[in-house]
Parts: structure tokens; sequence; C-alpha cells
């Protein structure tokens, strides 16, 4: 009945600098940038129409959405950005290499801060000069609800008000959603549409720049899920 396609931003410049990135706003690499127009490509290769857009607040996705609308000749739908669909905050995390903390405190515990459902990394506080409190974009939230790090439990509650009052209405009423969002909160994403459990999402992996499609019939329940590569 409707259709909802995920993506995940194309390769951001930290993906490639393999740096926990979260909130911080990097632009996409020179790969990424062909990878969105790409899955743009495909989008249209396979004749999905869409009748509404949700991406982040963060650069890296705002401009997969646009290649991917651009590509497939669908740019003027209507789009929410909204920081729901961030990525999950990596608090102190965040700007470090990846493998350089691997090598610090152990590759066990920094696989528990990537993919554990609820284990959180360190925190940042509001008066960190990282702190997204200070954030112009963020100026609208309640400072308390600024998140100074975030586990994929987390970034599941936040996600969710976001899919009960706006997404999941769309597809109800048969209408076709892209969203393009960040591995974690896509993650969540998918884990509350495919009933994952706590345990079995450490084991799902979003590529960038591959598009996800759902069928949903008009109970929004999943028909089929099907990824587009070439
Ligand atoms: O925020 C980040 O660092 C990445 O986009 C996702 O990172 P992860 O694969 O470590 O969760």
């Amino acid at each position: 009945m409707s259709k909802l396609v995920l993506i995940r931003h194309g390769q951001s410049q930290w993906n490639l600098a393999n740096k926990f990135t979260g909130w911080v706003d990097v632009d996409l690499s020179d790969k990424g940038v062909e990878e969105a127009k790409e899955a743009g490509k495909l989008v249209e290769k396979a004749g999905l129409k869409f009748d509404y857009a949700f991406t982040s607040v963060l650069t890296r996705a705002i401009k997969t959405l646009h290649y991917v609308l651009e590509e497939s000749d669908q740019l003027w739908i209507p789009e929410t950005k909204t920081w729901r669909l961030n990525e999950r905050h990596y608090g102190r995390l965040q700007g470090l290499n990846k493998k350089e903390t691997a090598e610090k405190y152990g590759d066990e515990q920094v696989h528990i801060w990537r993919r554990s459902y609820d284990t959180l990394p360190p925190l940042l506080s509001a008066d960190d000069e990282g702190s997204a409190v200070n954030d112009r974009r963020y100026a609208d939230l309640d400072p308390n609800i600024v998140p100074g790090g975030e586990n994929l439990k987390v970034t599941l509650e936040r996600v969710m008000p976001l899919w009960e009052d706006e997404i999941a209405p769309k597809l109800l009423d048969g209408k076709n959603v892209i969203i393009a969002a960040h591995g974690n909160s896509l993650r969540a994403l998918s884990k509350y549409i495919e009933r994952i459990s706590d345990d079995d999402i450490m084991d799902l992996e979003m590529k960038t720049g591959e598009p996800v499609v759902y069928d949903f019939n008009d109970k929004l329940e999943v028909q089929s899920k099907t990824k587009l590569d070439k």
C-alpha cells in the first residue's frame, strides 16, 4: 500500500577519517556525494515516487536527501528537517578516532559503546565546549532534553514521537515517504519497524548511501524489505 525508504547519508568526512561523529555537523566526502547521487539514480530506476521527505538537521543527511531527490526529479516534495532524526549523540567520544579509542580502551569496550542497545557513551555536560546546548539549531529545544550522549535506546525514544505523530499517519494514509538520516537513528527506527530484539539489533548495520525500501500493508505491517544496489 505505502512505501518507506530509509537511506543513511553518503560517506562523510569523518567516516573517511574514522572518527566518532554523532551530532558534529561534518559534510559529505567526495565519495559520499557520489554515493548519494548513485542512490538517487537507483531510486529513479526503481520508479519510486515520494509524497514526503524527512531528514535530520545535519548537513550530511540533508545533502544526501537533496541529491537523491534531484537525481530522481522530485526535489520539489515537502520535507521536514528535525533533530529527532539526528545521529545518536556520541558524547565525549565525538571527534575521537575509532581505532585509537579501541587501542586505548580495548576493542570490546568500543564495540559496546558502538553497538550495545543500552550502554551510554561518556557524557558531555552542558558547559563543555562541544555541547549542543549552545548550537543555534537547537535553540527551540528545552535545554534539559538536549543530550550530552545517547545509547540506541534513548535514540529510539526520541525518534518515536516523530514516527507516531508524523510518519506513521502519512504511511497509513497511503503516502510514500523517504527518510534520509544516520546509521544509528535508522538502526533505531528499523528496530521498531522490524521488531528486532535488543540483542539482535547489535548486528544490524546500515551502509552509507544504500536505499532500503519497506512495503507496508494498510495496517502498517511490513510486507517486504528490499535494498537497492547496483
Ligand atoms: O556517528 C558516527 O560516528 C557514525 O556515523 C556512526 O558510527 P558507528 O558505526 O560507530 O555507530
